[in-house]
């Protein structure tokens, strides 16, 4: 019998099974294997969809038109992850003068979130490393997306002034991260200063954004990637007009507080966070409420 499959089948043929078999079979069982496929995809996929964005972007040349491409091209990760993504108070954002998008950020996946509710000609603000990730920092790159070196204040202070101008000059909106970094644990850090002298610097209003927490479907520590839900609201522009500099701090709590009420208040009343009260940024994960993930604890995406 060894022969006659010896015969049919060579070694590659042979691991090249294996593998079929043992891969769902991981998959289905293990959770922590489940999340690193899921993780592996999300990643490849991204970078696969930017091969095909680059000519598509290129032929503009840098823009931040180039961001609806990518916008478009981005839209539907979410169906293949079994994320719904429900928004509210898009109206917000109906302003024909530029503005500063601010919003919490807890992970890679806030890419999904941002795709469904991006702007036109709004562009992330983001770390420099992210131009070096092959095929999406090319991406970016062409999508005019503003790159800072967090390691060196005064260059970063440099480009968000520079970004203030050009924001009235070319009527472009930016989107900042004011954490500064991603937060797993549930609610948010306390925020950088950048975003809000840019919107001071350049006069413009501050539009906050809350997404859910996605501790429900998603955790980084516990190694589990699940089908859920994620709620997104945007809130009212707070206006900087006629603020100066010495504005930035208040400003910068008020933001921070109006986003922190929400997310304790909002999402009919259930929080964004899961853990109604505790918005010290320690909350623990594996919370058991929120809106996130409300389908539950199925596995089954
Ligand atoms: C289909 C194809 C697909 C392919 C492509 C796929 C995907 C691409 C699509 C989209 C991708 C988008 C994803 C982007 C997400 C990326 C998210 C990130 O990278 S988050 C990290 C980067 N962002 C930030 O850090 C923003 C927040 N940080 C700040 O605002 C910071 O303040 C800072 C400007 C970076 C400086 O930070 P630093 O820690 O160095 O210093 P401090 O914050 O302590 O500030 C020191 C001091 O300076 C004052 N300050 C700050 N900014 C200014 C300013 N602009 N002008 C004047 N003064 C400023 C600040 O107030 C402090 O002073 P003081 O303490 O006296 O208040
Ligand atoms: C040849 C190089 C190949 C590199 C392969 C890289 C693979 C990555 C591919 C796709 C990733 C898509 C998601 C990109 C957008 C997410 C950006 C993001 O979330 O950055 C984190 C940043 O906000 C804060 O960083 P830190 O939390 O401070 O750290």
């Amino acid at each position: 019998q060894t022969i006659w499959w010896g015969n049919w089948l060579s070694l590659v043929q042979w691991a090249l099974a294996l593998l079929l078999l043992v891969v769902p079979v991981l998959y289905e069982c293990s959770r922590t294997f489940k999340y690193f496929c899921k993780m592996a995809f999300y990643n490849g996929w991204i970078l696969m969809l930017a091969v095909l964005a680059i000519p598509l972007c290129a032929l503009r040349g840098r823009s931040v038109e180039n961001m609806k491409i990518i916008r478009s091209m981005l839209h539907h990760v979410k169906h293949l992850y079994g994320i719904r993504i429900e928004v509210r108070g898009l109206e917000n954002f109906n302003l024909a003068e530029p503005y500063v998008v601010v919003s919490n950020h807890q992970s890679s996946l806030d890419l999904l979130g941002m795709m469904e509710v991006l702007p036109d000609r709004c562009v992330p603000i983001a770390k420099k490393e992210l131009m070096y990730m092959g095929t999406v920092g090319l991406a970016c790159w062409l999508g005019g997306i503003i790159f800072i070196n967090r390691k060196k204040t005064d260059d970063a202070i440099g480009v968000m002034s520079e970004t203030a101008r050009t924001m009235l000059r070319d009527n472009v909106r930016v989107w900042v991260f004011p954490e500064g970094t991603r937060n797993h644990n549930g609610s948010m850090l306390p925020f950088k200063r950048g975003a809000f002298h840019l919107a001071v610097q350049a006069q413009v209003p501050v539009i906050p954004i809350v997404m859910s927490s996605y501790r429900d479907f998603y955790s980084k520590k516990e190694r589990r990637f699940t089908t859920g839900r994620c709620l997104i609201q945007v809130l009212a522009p707070m206006p900087t007009q006629g603020l100066g500099p010495e504005a930035v701090p208040a400003l910068t709590d008020r933001v921070r507080q109006a986003m922190l009420d929400e997310g304790s208040s909002g999402g009919d009343g259930r929080g964004f966070w899961g853990r109604e009260g505790d918005y010290s940024g320690v909350a623990g994960e594996g919370g058991d409420g929120g809106l996130a993930g409300e389908g539950g604890d199925q596995f089954a995406g």
